[in-house]
């Protein structure tokens, strides 16, 4: 063991050398690198993506009768009444699928607004316009393709989404009248 040392001291100097040779321009482009490896961390780190909000609910509730699908009950009714489960329970139990449900809405909706609140900072700060007509009109037909795919309708995904848009403008209106 004696004979062996790990030689750090000789190891920094040559780093030091080499950085006291670099040109000027070596340590900006260290601190543009680490500032957009920071960026996409902190990105990450506060924008959960939609399935890991899903993920977070269904660890929350567990293996609890609130996360079973809704769809195979329904479909018991089928052969009868008989083969029902007790109402109440059938009732408490799709309650907490929706409770879930809602609870996980709420929280894309913040995740949402947190995004539109910094496109309107930028909007504001560029002098863009709060709306953008176009823009919508391309969310809207993609929303209603997505909406007939799942067996929603197609109507009402429109509806919500130009609910949700018109509190959004007006948020950017406040935005550019305050900046
Ligand atoms: O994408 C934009 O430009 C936004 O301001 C966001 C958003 C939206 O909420 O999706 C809101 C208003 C615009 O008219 C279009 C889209």
């Amino acid at each position: 063991m004696d004979g062996f040392r790990i030689p750090l001291g000789e190891w920094a100097e040559t780093v030091i050398d080499f950085l006291g040779d670099a040109p000027g321009g070596l340590f900006d482009a260290i601190a543009t690198i680490l500032a957009a490896v920071y960026e996409g961390l902190d990105s990450v780190l506060s924008t959960p993506p939609f399935w890991v909000i899903v993920l977070v609910f269904a660890a929350l509730r567990g293996g609890e009768p609130g996360l079973r699908p809704v769809s195979p009950p329904l479909r018991d009714k089928v052969g009868g009444m008989s083969e029902q489960p007790d109402p109440s329970a059938t009732l408490v139990r799709l309650r907490g699928s929706i409770d879930n449900i809602d609870a996980a809405l709420i929280h894309m909706l913040a995740e949402r607004f947190k995004a539109t609140q910094q496109v309107g900072v930028l909007k504001a700060e560029h002098g863009m316009p709060p709306s953008d007509p176009a823009r919508e009109e391309q969310q809207i037909a993609r929303l209603r393709r997505l909406a007939a795919e799942a067996d929603l309708d197609p109507e009402f995904a429109e509806k919500w989404f130009n609910f949700v848009v018109a509190e959004v403008i007006r948020h950017h209106t406040a935005a550019a009248e305050g900046a």
